[in-house]
């Protein structure tokens, strides 16, 4: 297909085997969307960083034909005021199979609904993978923040997120208030006016496939345990629902049984013979048991809110969410993206960690089997941090550091590869 607003610049295609493998070519072109707010500061640092990776790991024989496409803000000044989220811009996602995104602004109460969320509807990206770990001398809250070792598998296409709601007052709303009373026989909202309606769909489907990836991480990276984090006491058909379809494809597809009686299951990692437990453990008390007992807890499967509140309380354990990093995949598609917003006060002045998404393009470049350049950016950053020089988040607790620029940040990372 031809693109109107997007130059594909000269390089090879990332292509997706049957078996959902890839073959990289050693000049791939890479879509990436700049982002909103502090998209501007940090989204130029990681493409310098990631250069520099390659041309360190390859001398050049590989290199990344980076190709800009557009979505929030900046799309609507290169198409028109209206188009958020140009259909080109999915399109060269689903075409060159593997991008990286800034953080895109989304109104609060009204105004246009998520751009980041409607990426992974649209392209149907339903696992939302952040791994949390502790780089040594990030200050941290915990007094062991080296017990934090976790891998979030969020769910990213059902849920509240599904956008399926009507506001206080609207004829929508009333008239589903009305078909819950008179044809369902809900007789338990307690105000029937001026309220607003959110639907929470979860899916057998949903969960199996999320928890599916989750289960298949923790074999392929001899993980020992995955939690199913969910409120199914309270919420009984949706997230009790997501407990208990966790359970059985353990079961179906995995092989375990239950594990001292139950209701926690195990099965033995076929790679390695390890057991790995299947548990589960309700979201509220999971949130103080990170901060408790971070070190019981490894692969995290749970549904799209749960997985969000739990991302940024557990980077906050290990430096926050400027060092953040994260993924949205698909079978076929993968876009890699940090965990933070668009912070708007910080926008544009040099200031932010550049970390999350510097660190999102380190799981992208594994993600591409280019191992060496990924392990060079984590030595850099590990560098980086090790000498103290840190952007304003790190230096305002850490005794005796540096205070550098988003891009000053970058140039340390660069020298410590
Ligand atoms: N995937 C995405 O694109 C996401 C988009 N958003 C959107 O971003 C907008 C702003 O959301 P908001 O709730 O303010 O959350 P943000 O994540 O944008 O910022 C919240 C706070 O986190 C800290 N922070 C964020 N990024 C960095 C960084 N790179 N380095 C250092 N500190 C950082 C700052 O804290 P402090 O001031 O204490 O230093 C900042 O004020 C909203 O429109 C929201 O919808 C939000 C999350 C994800
Ligand atoms: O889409 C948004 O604006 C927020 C998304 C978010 O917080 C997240 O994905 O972690
Ligand atoms: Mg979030």
């Amino acid at each position: 297909m031809g693109y109107s607003n997007i130059t594909i610049p000269d390089g090879g295609k990332i292509t997706v085997n049957d078996d959902n493998s890839l073959s990289v070519p050693d000049n791939p072109v890479v879509p990436y969307i700049e982002g909103d707010g502090i998209g501007i500061d940090v989204s130029p640092v990681m493409i310098k960083v990631v250069d520099a990776a390659i041309e360190k790991a390859y001398s050049g024989q590989r290199k990344i034909a980076w190709m800009e496409v557009y979505a929030g803000e900046k799309a609507t000044a290169v198409y028109d005021q209206d188009t958020w989220l140009p259909d080109e811009t999915l399109q060269a996602f689903k075409e060159f199979a593997v991008g990286i995104k800034g953080p895109l602004t989304t109104p609060v109460g009204g105004g246009i609904r998520s751009l980041n969320v409607a990426l992974r509807q649209e392209l149907d990206l339903y696992v939302c993978q952040r791994p949390v770990r502790w780089f040594e001398g990030v200050p941290s809250p915990l007094i062991n923040p080296g017990d934090v070792d976790m891998v979030i598998y969020r769910e990213n296409s059902e849920d509240i997120y599904a956008g399926v709601e009507w506001r206080a007052g609207s004829p929508e709303a009333e008239k589903v208030i009305r078909f819950l009373k008179d044809e369902m026989g809900v007789d338990k909202i307690r105000f029937e006016t001026m309220c607003g309606i959110g639907i929470k769909p979860v899916s057998e489907e949903g969960t199996k496939r999320l928890v599916r990836r989750a289960l298949q991480y923790a074999v392929d990276n001899d993980r020992e345990s995955v939690t199913l984090v969910h409120k199914g006491n309270i919420m009984k058909y949706t997230e009790g629902a997501f407990k208990d379809w966790g359970y059985e494809l353990a079961r179906q597809e995995f092989g375990a049984e239950p594990f001292n009686g139950g209701p926690w299951m195990s099965f033995k990692n076929p790679l390695t013979d390890r057991q790995i437990i299947v548990k589960d453990v309700i979201a509220d008390a999971m949130l103080q048991q990170i901060l408790l007992r971070p070190a019981e807890y490894d692969v995290v499967a749970t549904l799209n809110l749960n997985g969000d509140y739990i991302s940024d309380a557990l980077a906050a354990e290990v430096g926050g969410i400027g060092i953040a990093p994260g993924a949205n995949l698909s079978d076929k598609v993968a876009i890699f993206e940090a965990t933070h917003g668009t912070a708007p006060k910080y926008a544009g002045k040099d200031m932010v960690n550049p970390g999350s998404i510097i660190l999102s393009a380190e799981m992208m470049l594994r993600h591409m089997g280019w191992l060496e350049a990924a392990d060079l950016i984590i030595k850099g950053v590990d560098g980086a941090i090790a000498a103290k020089t840190v952007t304003y988040d790190f230096e305002r607790l850490m005794e005796g550091a540096t205070l550098l620029s988003s891009s000053e940040f970058g140039e340390a990372v660069i020298s410590k590869m």
